[in-house]
């Protein structure tokens, strides 16, 4: 746990960069500090291995002041990655990953063999160990950087804007991995950005600080988009917050539509009897949901099972529509019956295959619900 306690930043030209912030980082957790330019995001970073030095107030460590801790001993419990990955640029991708742990005293085979193991981990080929900085592309730079930052095996991970070099792809790639990774790893991060779609996304808990370096708001993303503390951090969140939020509320048990279904290889003229409103859920073998037939005769291959003609092939179905788990959000749910030709949203079970349908309305129905009682509330304890 990282606690800072009422912890002020004045540099000598007199800029309050950190105003007597009071804030937890959780154990294993992932604490986002997100904010417009300048409002003290890295210096409250490095405030935490004392790359920079608190005007006032403590930060913890657990239980240890880390005033008190000396700096050199402080940094080796604690990664950092930063913008543009911060390589060395004269050593091979593999001595950039074993340049701590080799200080740390571990031997160079071993120190190695772990370095291949991390290059694993963050995504790239063993043949990169031989690589320079120049030779990878950026985004393939921050996973580098990433896994340097891993070497050491620090408990505290400190992350500065650790993705916003590389493009929107790229990055949301990163950002997967990077997730899964702390699944598997589960560091105490504290990561800043000043880009909120991606603390939302990251984030077990968003520091929002406002210019002046004072704490806005701290909350989980959840609860930040669905209950802004002010318009100041209403503004920052962003418009289709509302819509956003839906993304952290699970969807609980919705009424299923018991959806009448074809499987692949069946004769095209058995659809128009089974389809609900000129549409029918095309399945596998398997049970998995591939698409929807159109059997209205306006509709090109409408047309083909009016006459009978064929079977229910893949290249046919429309494959617009996204599924939604029986365990998702409500926000996949919506999405589901929003984007399915049929207005029915395709729900499929944890191993793909399909549950039933749900619309809407149905939906929305269990929007209000949670309104009127969200989890938690004495009204419906949470599952
Ligand atoms: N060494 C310094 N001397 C004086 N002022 C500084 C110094 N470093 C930062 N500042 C000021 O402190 C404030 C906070 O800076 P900081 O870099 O922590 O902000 P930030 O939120 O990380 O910004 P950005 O998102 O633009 O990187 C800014 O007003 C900045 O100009």
């Amino acid at each position: 746990m990282i606690r800072f306690e009422s912890v002020t930043k004045r540099y000598p030209d007199g800029t309050v960069a950190v105003d007597a912030l009071d804030l937890v980082a959780e154990t294993g957790k992932i604490t986002v500090l997100v904010g417009p330019s300048g409002c003290g995001k890295t210096t409250s970073l490095r405030m935490i291995n004392r790359m920079i030095e608190p005007t006032s107030g403590r930060i913890w460590l657990d239980d240890r002041d880390t005033a008190t801790i000396r700096s050199d001993q402080l940094r080796r419990g604690i990664g950092y990655v930063i913008q543009h990955a911060g390589l060395f640029p004269h050593r091979t991708v593999l001595d950039n990953i074993t340049t701590v742990p080799r200080l740390l005293g571990r031997g160079r085979r071993e120190a190695r063999g772990q370095a291949l193991e991390l290059l694993e981990r963050v995504g790239l080929p063993a043949a990169f160990a031989g690589r320079y900085p120049a030779q990878l592309s950026g985004g393939q730079q921050q996973r580098v950087g990433v896994a340097r930052a891993l070497a050491a095996d620090p408990p505290v991970m400190l992350m500065d804007e650790p993705f916003s070099a590389v493009d929107p792809v790229v990055r949301g790639q990163l950002q997967d991995e990077f997730l899964r990774l702390q699944h598997e790893l589960r560091k105490t991060i504290v990561l800043v950005t000043h880009d909120i779609d991606e603390a939302i996304r990251l984030g077990d808990q968003v520091a929002v600080l406002r210019v002046g370096g004072r704490l806005a708001q701290l909350a989980p993303p959840g609860e930040l988009l669905a209950s802004p503390a002010d318009s100041f951090v209403a503004g920052f969140v962003g418009r289709d917050r509302g819509y956003r939020a839906l993304g952290f509320t699970h969807a609980g048990e919705l009424p299923l539509l018991d959806e009448p279904t074809v499987t692949v290889g069946a004769p095209l003229k058995s659809a128009p009897d089974l389809a609900r409103d000129g549409w029918v859920l095309a399945l596998d073998e398997e049970r998995r949901p591939l698409g929807w037939l159109a059997t209205s005769a306006t509709a090109e291959v409408g047309a083909a099972t009016a006459t009978g003609e064929g079977t229910v092939d893949a290249d046919k179905l429309n494959l617009g529509g996204t599924l939604t788990p029986e365990a998702g959000t409500l926000r996949e749910a919506l999405d589901a019956a929003l984007s399915s030709p049929s207005g029915r949203g395709v729900v499929v079970h944890a191993d793909g295959t399909f549950a039933g349908t749900v619309t809407a309305s149905d939906v929305l129905v269990r929007i209000e619900q949670e309104r009127a009682a969200p989890p938690g509330s004495p009204e419906q304890p949470a599952p």
